[in-house]
């Protein structure tokens, strides 16, 4: 799992979309930008301002003169200052909010476009630490950047300025002292740098271990192997804590290099200008000015140095959300000649016009291996009618679901050529594949939301109350569903959840209403009883009345009266005909067929029912 490897050069329209904060900045409006660069002015003036007019107090005093309008003056610059100080704060944390937010949209359209394959290798706990810590690293450096660092850097200059004005020689002995604690600081950031970089890449791993992990919380719980994950979990925490430890110390040094220079300048300021006030080369209420801007000077110096480390771990999480930005989306391997504008494309328009006579699905000569990988599937030929059951038999890992996701479009890279209705299949969007294809995928998914919801997934236009309740019937989980709190409008995947025999059905219920020419079925039985797996065998024989179903399957009994059968063996297909054609025909399918019946009868003699 990584986030550094960057887009095949290959990859057509491929953009390592780099992320600008101050472009989004500049962005969310100018107006903005210009009240929050007034306010923070303002809020300058008045902190710069602040010493000057105690100074003036001090003379007010000294002279006898009335002390109302220098009071007055003062209570106006710390009112003032602070106000402004903190209008300007909150505009700076609104724009970073809806900044961060668009960044937390952005990545999360990137994830969903992105290749399944390149999800599994980034990791998704990985993914979804850029929601988390990630942005809220963005969000600090967005805070502190265009008000704290500038401010800071304003009253830094301004007090230095005011300071070298007063008496350049103590402004020399000053910078003199603080000169050293700055290198120190330049050197504590150097480090820091580097160990806030690892720290967030091992908050994405540990977040993507700790997801994984839980994801199986099942078969952990299920082996009590909670103490050895829990191990595992805990070392990455360690390991974790050691490296924020790590950097804590060395931030830890920040502040104290900061007040260790203004202590050794207030020292040679206290000496040298004592001496000067002596010598009558300085007066007292300059000497008191000076030494209150040598005190305020300390502040503006922690601000910056503090900021700084804040904006570097923003620019670390910044280049991580560049690394995902930079991982190539499906659209860059297959742009989408429909998606012009920026509105989906109508269903209408991805309705794929069938070539006559041609087959729903041709393969002729496909290849096909997973990265670098050896071949997994070799020279495969076949062909799926437009109309019926089509059933790819074989072996565990002999590459029927791969077939699947060549069609589906979830691999791309494949030799020979796939044909769907008559078109190479390269040539078509691959939202006109999806549009025109219903997957039942091998772990059933159902997406988060209510069972409608699923139901409805990727339709325009809502299916009608009657349908819903028809199909569900077919499926056999019409009684099932009325009996949820909230029948049809329930949230399944929460606290309610289906079995995985009705997830299944569920699934396949999905399938049956999408009106897509093309059906996939991933193992639909794999849950299912003998009375389910009979609906199912009524379900699909509907379905294949008027559109193609590719169905992979285990169990025989399910496709036994398929119009064809496709035995696939190691990557290659071993023969393809009828049931009976294959028992005569084919010795792979008939040791199939044999060992399921062993199987069966093993099971019958210990008196299971199990239909054939
Ligand atoms: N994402 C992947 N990366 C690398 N290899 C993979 C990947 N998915 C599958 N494979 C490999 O490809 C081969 C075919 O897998 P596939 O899932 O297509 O087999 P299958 O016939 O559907 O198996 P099963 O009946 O067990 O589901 C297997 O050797 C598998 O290890």
């Amino acid at each position: 799992m990584t986030s550094s490897h960057a887009s095949p050069a290959s990859v057509e329209g491929s953009d390592p979309a780099k992320v600008s904060i101050v472009r989004e900045f500049i962005n969310h409006g100018r107006l903005n930008m210009v009240l929050i660069g007034l306010l923070g002015l303002g809020s300058v003036t008045g902190t710069l301002a602040f010493p000057y007019l105690v100074g003036k107090l001090i003379e007010a005093i000294q002279a006898g003169a009335p002390l109302l309008l220098p009071s007055l003056w003062m209570v106006l610059a710390g009112l003032g200052g602070a106000v402004a100080g903190a209008i300007a704060t909150f505009l700076v944390g609104r724009t970073g909010e809806r900044i961060v937010g668009r960044l937390r949209g952005r990545v999360m359209a990137h994830s969903l476009g992105m290749r399944v394959r390149d999800i599994k290798e980034e990791g998704v706990g990985n993914l979804a630490a850029r929601l988390s810590a990630d942005s809220f690293q963005i969000k600090a450096a967005i805070d502190i950047g265009p008000l704290q660092l500038p401010t800071s850097a304003l009253i830094l200059v301004g007090t230095l300025t005011i300071m070298g004005i007063l008496d350049w020689v103590l402004l020399l002995i000053t910078l003199a002292c603080f000169a050293a604690a700055f290198v120190v600081i330049g050197f504590l950031m150097v480090s820091l740098r580097k160990k806030y970089k690892e720290l967030q890449d091992q908050i994405g791993i540990l977040s993507d271990n700790f997801v994984s992990q839980m994801q199986a919380v099942a078969a952990i719980k299920a082996y009590r192997a909670e103490s050895l994950v829990l191990r595992r979990l805990t070392a990455r925490a360690d390991a974790l804590a050691d490296l924020g430890v790590s950097a804590s110390r060395v931030e830890s040094m920040l502040v104290p290099a900061v007040t260790l220079g203004q202590q050794i300048a207030l020292v040679g300021v206290l000496v040298g200008g004592g001496t000067r006030v002596i010598s009558g080369d300085l007066d007292l209420p300059t000497y008191i000015a000076f030494l209150l801007y040598l005190l305020q000077m300390v502040g503006p110096v922690v601000m910056a140095v503090s900021g700084l480390t804040t904006i570097q771990g923003g620019m670390i999480a910044r280049g991580r959300f560049e690394n995902v930005f930079a991982l190539p989306t499906e659209k860059a391997f297959k742009p989408e000649p429909d998606a012009g504008g920026p509105e989906a494309p109508q269903q209408d328009a991805l309705r794929v016009r069938q070539e006559e006579k041609a087959c729903a699905v041709s393969f002729s000569g496909v290849s096909f291996g997973y990265g670098d990988g050896a071949p997994v599937l070799q020279d495969v030929n076949f062909d799926v009618p437009t109309r019926g059951l089509t059933a790819l038999v074989g072996l565990s890992g002999s590459g029927k679901t791969t077939i699947l996701d060549l069609i589906e479009r979830f691999a791309l890279d494949h030799s020979g050529a796939i044909t769907f209705f008559g078109h190479p299949i390269e040539d078509l969007s691959l939202s006109k594949v999806r549009q025109n294809t219903a997957y039942v995928d091998q772990s059933f998914t159902l997406v988060h939301g209510t069972v409608r919801e699923n139901l409805n997934l990727g339709r325009e236009s809502e299916v009608p109350e009657r349908r819903l309740a028809e199909v569900l019937q077919m499926v056999g989980l019409d009684e099932t569903i009325a009996a949820l709190g909230d029948g049809l409008d329930t949230e399944i995947g929460g606290s309610t959840d289906l079995s995985g025999g009705q997830r299944q059905r569920l699934a396949l219920a999905r399938a049956i209403l999408s009106d897509a020419p093309l059906v996939l079925l991933d193992e639909p039985s794999s849950q299912l009883d003998g009375v389910n797996e009979e609906k199912l065998r009524l379900c699909v024989r509907e379905m294949a009345r008027d559109r193609a179903v590719l169905m992979v399957a285990h169990r025989i009994s399910t496709v036994q009266h398929a119009s064809k059968i496709i035995v696939l063996d190691r990557g290659q297909v071993a023969a393809e005909g009828t049931h009976e054609e294959l028992l005569h025909q084919s010795p792979a399918y008939t040791l199939l067929v044999t060992e399921q019946t062993l199987n069966r009868k093993s099971e019958t003699d210990e008196g299971q029912l199990v239909p054939l």
